[in-house]
Order: structure tokens, then C-alpha cells, then sequence
């Protein structure tokens, strides 16, 4: 990767978050920022998208999958991380697949307006933080005519937490309706060693039966076959265990109802161009998102949807 060292602006008069966070450009020229806490873990989020593309822990492992095929040119969407679904959720609108949020180069903002601060260990006082912001532009203003500031912040914990807040503006003279996910690619060892807790008794969308509403069954979510389901007004925390790798990541969530599951599989696999043939084993997406009932705000408000996510060793 060419690295090329920016000075950054911050004016959080935080000599220690300056030092942790580097401003650099991928090989295809596209700004990034790298993320580092005391302890040697690290994140990567691209400009391209606001994409967090890499989230290690301190033994330099990755935790989130990319695959080997991602095309990381703009306008693609880039395959993996943790691409922003923004105004839309899949095919559920007029709009491209998944909106456009992720497709966008989005900017750094220096002195975005202030977070209310979290009491938990991603409190913004001890973390290496990025500020990005997204608006739209004129085309997109065509194809989707709500005015809108969109605010994430991409946070590294002392922990080795991950969380990402959003904030959605209406800046519009009219209200607006959207869906949201942060559709999270998780590397995982095998597919097959993987199994899903928290999901337990809820109802969900099966998107590969058009849509249909189901009520989970089981203890936990395991893996034999392409799944792509909305699960329904979740509880705040879902856990992904890998017994092969011996890890289980956790995925806490505010203003974000809906968990969606999604493995493509061998047979979907073959039909997705990004994608390589066994590339689904290696990979579950958990996405926090907000899909059932679209969010809807007033002129002037703001909506702010919270993941954080954690991975810990377990037995
Ligand atoms: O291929 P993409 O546009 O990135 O979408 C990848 C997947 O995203 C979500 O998980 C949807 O539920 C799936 O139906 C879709 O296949």
C-alpha cells in the first residue's frame, strides 16, 4: 500500500487522538484514515463510501472480511467491511441496491457539532476517532430529492472496541423516509463452525422467500445453506460465536431494531462477480440495521444510530 502521510486538523485539542489516527491514500489515490489505539489494535476507513475496511485486533489478526476480489475503484462498492445501506436496503426502493451512501466519496469533518458522550468504554475521550460527513450532491439530489447531513463517526477504543455512530439530518424544508444498515462482513473461520445467539424466538423477513415472515425456532442460528433474513425488533446485543477460531465477536446496537443475516453461499456465490467461489465460508454479514419501519424525519431533526462492535476469546 503507497503510503502518503497527511497532517490532520483536528481541533480537539487531543494530542494523543492526533497521534492515533494517520491520514493516508490507498493505492488507487483514495484518502483513508487508520485508527490506532495503545495497545496495537486498528481500524482503516475509507473516504470511498465511509467503508471501514479493516478492524484488527491487538495481535494484528483482521476481524472483518474483504474479498479477494473487492474492486476498491469508485464508483464500485467496495466487497467487505462494513459498507454504510443508505437511504435504502437492498432493492427495497426506486434506488441502486443498497442506496448510494456507500458508492459516495465521503469528506473528513474537523469540527463536526457535538456527541453527546457515551458513559461505556467508546467514550470519544480515550479513543482514536475519524469524523466523516456526507452530503448530497446535485445528481444526487435527482435521483433522491431530500437535502441531508450525514455524520459518522468511526471510533477505536482503548478495548479494541469498534463503533460507529450515525447521524442523519434532515436539512430539508420537507420530511424524508429511509433505511439504514451497516452491513458488516465478519471474517470468520468456517462457515459451517459458526452459529448466531440473540436471535432467539424473534420474527424475521426471509428474503429468499420473497420476503415472508418466519419465527426463529432454534437456540441459535447455525449455517448449511444460503441465508438472507431481516430479523425484527432484535435485542440490544447479538453474539456470533466461532468455535473454530475460537472467538466470539458482539455486536451492541442503539436505534437500530433490526439485525440482518446474510451468507451467500456456494451457488450465489458463483453469480456474484466480487466474489470468489469459496470466499462464503470465510465470511457472515450481522448487520445493525433499521429496515421494517424506515425512519422518517422532520425538517430539522436528526437521527443517530449506534453499533459497537467487540470480539473477545472464547472457550
Ligand atoms: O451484493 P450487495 O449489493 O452488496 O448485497 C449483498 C447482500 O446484502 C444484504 O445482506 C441483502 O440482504 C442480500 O440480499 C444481498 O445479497
Amino acid at each position: 500500500m503507497d503510503v502518503c502521510v497527511v497532517e490532520m486538523n483536528h481541533s480537539a485539542a487531543d494530542v494523543n487522538q492526533k497521534k492515533s489516527v494517520e491520514i493516508t491514500k490507498d493505492k488507487n489515490g483514495i484518502s483513508q484514515a487508520i485508527l490506532r489505539n495503545p495497545r496495537g489494535a486498528s481500524a482503516r476507513v475509507s473516504l470511498h463510501g465511509g467503508q471501514v475496511l479493516s478492524w484488527k485486533n491487538e495481535r494484528d489478526e483482521e476481524l472483518l472480511f474483504t474479498s479477494n476480489k473487492a474492486n476498491f475503484k469508485p464508483p464500485a462498492a467496495v466487497r467487505g467491511g462494513i459498507p454504510i445501506c443508505f437511504p435504502q436496503f437492498g432493492n427495497r426502493g426506486s434506488l441502486e441496491q443498497h442506496g448510494f451512501a456507500r458508492n459516495r466519496t465521503w469528506i473528513i469533518e474537523d469540527n463536526p457539532p457535538p456527541l453527546q458522550s457515551f458513559a461505556d468504554s467508546s467514550s470519544s475521550d480515550k479513543a482514536a476517532f475519524i469524523d466523516l460527513l456526507l452530503k448530497p450532491s446535485d445528481d444526487d439530489l435527482k435521483i433522491w430529492p431530500h437535502s441531508f447531513e450525514f455524520r459518522l463517526r468511526v471510533l477505536l477504543s482503548v478495548d479494541g472496541y469498534l463503533t460507529l455512530i450515525s447521524r442523519i439530518r434532515n436539512v430539508n424544508c420537507k420530511p424524508f423516509s429511509f433505511s439504514f444498515a451497516y452491513h458488516t462482513y465478519f471474517s470468520v473461520s468456517d462457515i459451517s463452525e459458526v452459529r448466531v445467539e440473540g436471535l432467539e424466538t424473534l420474527d424475521y423477513l426471509d428474503n429468499l422467500c420473497n420476503r415472508e415472515r418466519f419465527t426463529e425456532q432454534g437456540d441459535a442460528l447455525t449455517f448449511e445453506s444460503e441465508v438472507d433474513r431481516v430479523y425484527l425488533s432484535s435485542s440490544d446485543a447479538v453474539a456470533v460465536f466461532d468455535h473454530e477460531k475460537k472467538r466470539t465477536f458482539v455486536i451492541k446496537k442503539e436505534g437500530l431494531p433490526d439485525i440482518v443475516v446474510w451468507n451467500p453461499w456456494e451457488k450465489k456465490s458463483r453469480v456474484i462477480t466480487d466474489f470468489g467461489d469459496e470466499e462464503y465460508k470465510q465470511m457472515l454479514c450481522v448487520d445493525a440495521a433499521n429496515i421494517e419501519k424506515p425512519i422518517t424525519l422532520k425538517p430539522g431533526e436528526e437521527w443517530t444510530g449506534r453499533v459497537e462492535l467487540s470480539v473477545t476469546a472464547s472457550i
